[in-house]
C-alpha cells in the first residue's frame, strides 16, 4: 500500500543537463502523463562502450545519488559508412568538428545514411532495482547543415521519407517521428503499466 501511494506521488527525476532534451521530453510525454517529471541537471560521468551499457551506467549513478525513481537517457548519432561511429561519442564530435565537420567526415562515402539512436533507463532508485531500458531510433541521412542551429546535430540529420532535416521540422513534427518519441512511447507504456 505504501508502496503504491509512493509511486503515485514521487516524482521522477530526470538527470539530464541538457535543457534541449528536457523540453523536448516534456512535450513527448504531454500534459495527460500521470507521473509528475521534475528535471535535476546532475553532471553524470559516462563511460565508454556500447550505448546501451553508458546509459544503464548513467542511471546507476542518478539512483544512487537520487534515492528515488530516475530517468536519464543517452544519444547517439551513428553513420553507417563508420561502422555506427561516432555514436555515443557524438557530443565531443559536435563540440570539436561541428555539424559542418561532422557532414564532411562522410566526403569520401557513398553511404551517407545513419540512424539517431536515444535510450533512456529508468530505475525506480529501491534497494536492489533493476534498470529498465527503452531504445528509439530514427532512420536518416547526413546532409549538409540545413537549417536552426539551436540543438546539436539537428541541421545535418535528414529523416528517412521527408526533405526537411530536423532542424528545418517545427518541433511536433520533429517529436512525432524521433529517435526520442519512440523511446518515450515504450517508457510510457512501462511506466503506465507500473500504475496499474
Ligand atoms: O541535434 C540534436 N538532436 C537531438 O535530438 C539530440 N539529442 C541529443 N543531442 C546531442 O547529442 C549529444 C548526445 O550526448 P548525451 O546524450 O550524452 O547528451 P548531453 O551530454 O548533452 O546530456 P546528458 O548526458 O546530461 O543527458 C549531445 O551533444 C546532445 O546535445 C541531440 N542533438
Ligand atoms: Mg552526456
Amino acid at each position: 500500500m505504501f508502496k503504491a501511494f509512493r509511486k503515485m506521488t514521487q516524482p521522477i527525476i530526470l538527470c539530464t543537463g541538457n535543457k534541449n532534451k528536457v523540453k523536448e521530453i516534456i512535450d513527448i510525454f504531454g500534459e495527460d502523463f500521470p507521473y509528475k517529471v521534475e528535471n535535476q541537471d546532475i553532471d553524470l560521468p559516462e563511460y565508454q562502450g556500447e550505448p546501451e551499457d553508458i546509459a544503464r551506467a548513467k542511471c546507476e549513478l542518478a539512483a544512487q545519488h537520487v534515492k528515488g525513481p530516475v530517468l536519464v537517457e543517452d544519444v547517439s548519432l551513428c553513420f553507417n559508412a563508420l561502422g555506427g561511429m561516432p555514436g555515443p561519442y557524438i557530443k565531443w564530435f559536435l563540440m570539436k568538428i561541428g555539424p559542418a565537420g561532422l557532414y564532411k567526415m562522410l566526403e569520401s562515402y557513398e553511404d551517407k545514411t545513419a540512424y539517431a539512436q536515444c535510450i533512456f533507463a529508468y530505475c525506480s532508485g529501491e534497494k536492489g532495482a533493476k534498470v529498465h531500458i527503452f531504445d528509439g531510433r530514427c532512420n536518416g541521412t547526413i546532409v549538409s547543415p540545413r537549417g536552426p542551429t539551436d540543438f546539436g546535430w539537428d541541421p545535418i540529420f535528414q529523416p528517412e521519407g521527408y526533405t526537411e532535416t530536423y532542424a528545418e521540422m517545427n518541433k511536433t513534427s520533429k517529436n512525432a517521428i524521433s529517435h526520442r518519441s519512440k523511446a518515450i512511447a515504450a517508457v510510457k507504456e512501462f511506466l503506465l503499466t507500473l500504475k496499474q
